[in-house]
């Protein structure tokens, strides 16, 4: 079977068209609630000998391949990973710190704390039909008098793509755990009725001499609680095992056991910290550091690398002058420490970068189209602040602090949470339900969740900044507060997985794509949640734009912008109709107020049809330029009274029309020689190429397409006071305006509108001749000499 033929995307949506989606989506919210309303208790017995043997065939029989061995062949049905899950459900958390609650057995769950102990190794829930999984980690749990559970664990650390051996390390065998006020799921999807836990922060480890253990008693036997099984140098060894294996989650707990066992050993605390490091928990790493230099008499070398971890952790969370100060403390300790002198100047690079918004962007575009990643930058807000907007969902908007010009650097925004085609893996298919948006979500979102929550784990700060997004308006916007966890996941942090995914779906951003839109996972994608930039509410005709390099975003304004004014972006892609606007917007909120939707509505239907209409002939495979250019004087009849000059839909009329006129030129003067008629199909699709920019909002100071003299001093024939919000469309429309004066050889435009194109580029990216070369190499090698003359006198200019 040819998977790639039956996989749903935005391209391919045969299989499944939005309206069957929103059916399916609507058919499992019913289940869901369904299942809801069954009664719970009493729970039903289960042989603990039956799910300890269930547990150990789902890990034989596809587990295994998927957990322990490389990626599954993806050839066979049987292999093929499937997962899917929901997103936005229901779902529970407790906020009672354990001590104030009462214990239970699995008979008599209710609002109580569940004791029980792992019995079984994890392994990957199934749904009825084997091969789909959904993504939760399971485990066998006994309770004290030996009844047995399955655990369905949800937003888990370092789970989602975790293989066996880290996950028997994260959760092992005769673990003591708590769970604070969990909730059977009945057994309507899955093969068992099973306990959900969906807040990671409802699991508690105890470990031994926590008053919870005292006079407990289990009937199956007493077990040793797993870290006392072993001894610190031997929990040491297990660490620096999965250290080298990139296992990190497996080795902190490792890790951490050895400290439970012998905590003055400082190496063991100082491997936790650079594995913290690894993990990005840069306050944990921080914490752990600061204790080896908390002890005294401490050697050299010991000082040396605690210092040298709290610098990193400094810098990791964005404290570049804590971070600055720590490496010259390690010069000081060790003068030798390369490292040290290193750090010293990157945290110089991203004050620089933080106080002044300049930035290397050569070097952010390389990293970001090699990796997929912003690599090493920091954080820039520029003359933009958060402020009260009370007309708004969430009521807060984005605005300027002072006039701001065209292409001024808004906002530099590395991601709180990312995923990018190259984080994954496995192969297979992925289904996530949204209930709080209705719409089918692809890996990444669902990836970027999972994250969220993580960091949200690793640092309490960032956890407020987080919960501070709008998660609709169920959820108060009011600044939160969590407290810093001594160990991580033990302490309550109530961690609410429902409005942590009601803030992502309203938050999160996608590269090449709408926000809203599914992107498939064969695109170079990148989805990513922000922090700052999420606080910008959505205009159709936006007075800034964004870009994402990697998953680092930028914002710049695309026109001068008053002191005081709103700043605010799109939502979804730049060139869609009224009506695909409307559709995807709901998401967000139910009416757009801004111009261009308030000059559509005033249009009117009719026109907005017909408007379609013809896009639709002119995006027609076998169309000609005689229909073509009919359809372009019908298309701006469609526009009537005071509709601005911003008119996507002409824009993309005239750019079939620019290039057809190009080929028909080419073919034209090569084909029969006809130097004439060639020249005149030339200058119309400098025309179109013209209208076609202008339909996008740019201003053509110079519309001359015969006799422009060479001459450097030129003024640009574009006005400098608008960047259109899709560069690259604009760009690519210069290039044929470009090629067409060189056909028509008119040097002196050409070299006239390479000026223009690379002032655009230069006007988005910020990365001059250099990067714009970078850019747009496709292009210019297909240029040939033109581009290396033109660019040589450009430069020498
Ligand atoms: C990404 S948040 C933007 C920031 C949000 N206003 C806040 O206070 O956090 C998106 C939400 O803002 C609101 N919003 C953004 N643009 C809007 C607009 N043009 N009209 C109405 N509501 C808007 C909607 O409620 C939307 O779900």
């Amino acid at each position: 079977m040819n998977r790639a033929s039956k996989r749903p995307t935005i391209e391919n949506q045969d299989d499944v068209s939005v309206k069957d989606e929103i059916a399916m989506i609507e058919r499992a919210k019913r289940k869901a609630k369904e299942e809801k309303s069954l009664p719970a208790f009493p729970l039903e017995y289960s042989s603990p000998f039956s799910l300890i043997i269930a547990a150990h065939i789902q890990r034989k029989n596809w587990g295994d391949r998927l957990l322990l061995s490389e990626k599954p062949s993806g050839e066979s049905d049987e292999n093929y990973l499937i997962r899917n899950t929901f997103v936005g459900q229901e779902a529970t958390f407790s906020s009672t710190p354990l001590d104030q609650l009462a214990p239970i057995s699995l008979q008599e769950m209710k609002g109580k704390y569940l004791l029980c102990r792992i019995i079984a190794p994890p392994f990957l829930s199934a749904d009825r039909v084997l091969v789909v999984r959904i993504v939760a980690i399971s485990l066998v749990v006994e309770d004290t008098r030996g009844w047995a559970q399955i655990l369905s664990i949800y937003n888990y650390p370092g789970t989602y793509s975790a293989r066996g051996p880290e996950l028997d390390a994260i959760f092992p065998l005769d673990s003591v755990i708590a769970i604070r006020e969990p909730y059977p799921k009945m057994a309507l999807a899955a093969a068992h009725s099973h306990i959900r836990i969906d807040s990671p922060t409802d699991i508690i480890f105890l470990e031994p001499g926590n008053q919870l253990l005292a006079n407990v008693r289990w009937s199956t036997g007493t077990r040793p609680l797993p870290v006392l099984t072993k001894t610190a140098n031997e929990w040491k060894a297990m660490g620096d095992q999965h250290f080298r294996s990139k296992e990190y989650y497996g080795a902190t707990k490792c890790y951490s056991f050895a400290l439970l066992r012998n905590p003055s050993l400082l190496a063991v605390r100082l491997n936790r910290s650079l594995t913290y490091l690894r993990l990005k928990w840069n306050s944990y790493a921080i914490e752990d550091a600061e204790f080896v230099l908390s002890k005294n008499p401490l050697s050299t070398v010991d000082r040396s690398k605690a210092l040298y971890r709290c610098a990193q952790g400094a810098y990791g969370n964005g404290e570049y002058l804590t971070a600055r100060k720590l490496y010259e403390e390690c010069l000081v300790v060790d003068p030798a420490l390369q490292e040290a002198a290193a750090g010293i100047s990157k945290c110089n690079t991203r004050i620089q970068e933080q106080e002044s918004g300049t930035y290397d962007w050569y070097t952010i575009f390389e990293t970001g189209k090699r990796d997929g990643t912003c690599g090493d930058v920091s954080d820039f807000v520029g003359p933009v602040e958060r402020a009260s907007m009370k007309h708004r969902g969430g009521g807060r908007g984005i605005r300027a602090t002072r006039k701001i010009d065209t292409g001024e650097l808004l906002v530099v925004s590395k991601p709180f949470a990312s995923a990018s085609l190259r984080s994954f893996s496995s192969e297979g298919h992925f289904f996530s339900m949204n209930f709080i948006n209705n719409s089918m979500g692809d890996e990444h979102r669902y990836v970027v969740i999972q994250r969220t929550i993580e960091r949200m784990l690793s640092n309490p700060h960032d956890a407020n900044s987080l919960l501070e997004l709008y998660g609709g308006p169920q959820y108060p916007t009011t600044a939160s507060s969590t407290k810093k966890s001594k160990i991580p996941l033990s302490t309550p942090l109530d961690l609410d997985s429902t409005r942590v995914q009601a803030i992502c779906t309203l938050n999160v951003f996608g590269k090449h794509s709408s926000r809203g839109d599914i992107l498939s996972k064969t695109q170079d994608s990148t989805t990513a949640l922000y922090t700052f930039p999420s606080y910008f509410n959505h205009s159709c005709m936006p007075n800034g734009a964004r870009e994402m390099i990697g998953d680092l975003m930028y914002i710049r304004a695309v026109r001068s912008v008053e002191a005081g004014e709103e700043v605010t972006l799109t939502y979804h892609g730049h060139e869609s109709s009224y009506e695909d606007r409307s559709k995807v917007l709901t998401q967000w909120f139910p009416h757009c107020d801004c111009i261009l939707c308030e000059h559509d509505r005033a249009n009117g239907e009719s026109n907005r049809k017909e408007r379609e209409a013809i896009l639709q002939k002119a995006n027609g495979a076998k169309i000609g330029v005689k229909e073509l250019r009919l359809h372009s004087k019908h298309i701006e009849a469609t526009y009537t009274g005071s509709y601005g000059p911003y008119r996507p839909a002409v824009s993309r009329v005239y750019q079939i029309l620019a290039s057809k006129l190009q080929d028909e030129g080419l073919r034209t003067r090569i084909g029969k020689k006809n130097m004439q008629r060639g020249r005149l199909l030339f200058t119309e699709a400098i025309q179109a190429g013209f209208c076609a920019l202008e339909s996008l909002g740019m201003r053509i100071i110079d519309k001359r397409v015969d006799g422009i003299p060479v001459d450097h001093n030129l003024d640009l024939p574009i006005s400098r006071d608008f960047l259109p919000y899709n560069v690259d469309t604009c760009m690519n429309l210069m290039f044929v305006i470009i090629g067409a004066f060189e056909q028509k050889e008119e040097f002196g435009a050409t070299e006239m509108w390479m000026r223009a194109a690379i002032w655009l580029d230069n006007a988005w990216t910020g990365g001059g001749l250099k990067l714009f070369k970078l850019r747009w190499k496709h292009i210019l090698d297909l240029m040939e000499a033109l581009a290396v003359i033109l660019l040589a006198r450009i430069e020498k200019s």
